[in-house]
């Protein structure tokens, strides 16, 4: 189903995330000057943006991973740019990461590495209740029973993918951020990465904010896209938006794209 087909998933007006006057910079290098970004809880947030423009360096502030020169990161309500490592670390558990590498733990096999995140943060579990929990998001990305016991070398990527996402989700999280899932992948399994995105928004209603090369999908998961050229948001709305945009970066971006697709 197509962005332009499928009915709006997301209906809540309530901010998840608010990115208010963002600004940072590298040494003379300023790579944020002001970016303003709202995503609404249960949606999905692309951001695009040409090599380098720092769609990175944005997610990190989300997370709390790099502090700003100025400008509010708001999360679920809470301006966390104040906030110590102690505090942040009890905002960052309502997030879950997916990497572009999956970041899998080599020596562990499907099962522990799902069940890692909750035998570090909840410790007050049974074995029997880490395993429901553990079966349940394995279910929701498609992984049989026979996955369990395979090691991450023993997966293809699109399901090595499936795996970082069922660890990622497995605590629950509030929110999803996806760093590149579908660089590299070939056009069968990245349809499989953003099914799974979509399910895990459908199923558990995270709000999702992805960063991402390829328009493709970018149309596929997004409700918001997020434009991010020379510091700021030029364009953000749903993704017909874009494909109407007059703004020029956003008008070669797409020539680029759809030049070479
Ligand atoms: N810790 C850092 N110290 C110095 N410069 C940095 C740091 N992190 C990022 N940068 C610079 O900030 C700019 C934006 O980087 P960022 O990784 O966010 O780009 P991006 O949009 O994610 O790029 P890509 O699509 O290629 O991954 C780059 O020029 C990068 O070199």
């Amino acid at each position: 189903m197509t962005a332009a087909s499928r009915p709006p998933r997301a209906t809540s007006t309530r901010p998840m995330i608010q990115v208010v006057e963002l600004h940072k910079t590298f040494g003379e290098y300023k790579v944020l000057t002001g970016i303003n970004v709202t995503v609404p809880e249960g949606s999905t947030c692309v951001i695009l943006g040409g090599s380098g423009s720092g769609k990175t360096v944005l997610m990190k502030h989300m997370i709390g991973l790099l502090k700003p020169d100025s400008g509010q990161v708001i999360i679920d309500g809470e301006d966390i740019v104040p906030l110590g490592e102690e505090r942040l670390e009890v905002v960052r558990r309502k997030f879950g990461m997916v990497f572009q590498a999956a970041a899998l733990f080599d020596s562990m096999n499907v099962y522990d590495n799902v069940a890692f995140p909750l035998r570090e943060h909840r410790k007050q579990l049974s074995e029997e209740q880490i395993r429901t929990l553990v079966r349940a998001k394995l279910d929701l990305m498609g992984l049989p029973r026979t996955a369990e016991a395979k090691f991450p070398a023993d997966l293809s990527g699109g399901m090595r993918k499936r795996v970082g996402l069922a660890r990622a989700i497995v605590m629950d999280p509030k929110i999803v951020l996806y760093d590149e899932p579908t660089t590299g992948l070939d056009p069968i399994t990245t349809d499989y990465v953003d099914e799974m995105i979509l399910a895990a928004q459908r199923e558990l209603r995270v709000t999702s904010v992805v960063i991402s090369h390829d328009i493709a999908s970018a149309f596929n998961v997004a409700d918001y896209i997020a434009f991010l050229s020379k510091g700021v948001i030029v364009e953000f709305g749903p993704p017909e938006q874009l494909r109407t945009s007059q703004n020029e970066a956003v008008k070669v971006f797409l020539q680029t794209w759809f030049g070479k697709n």
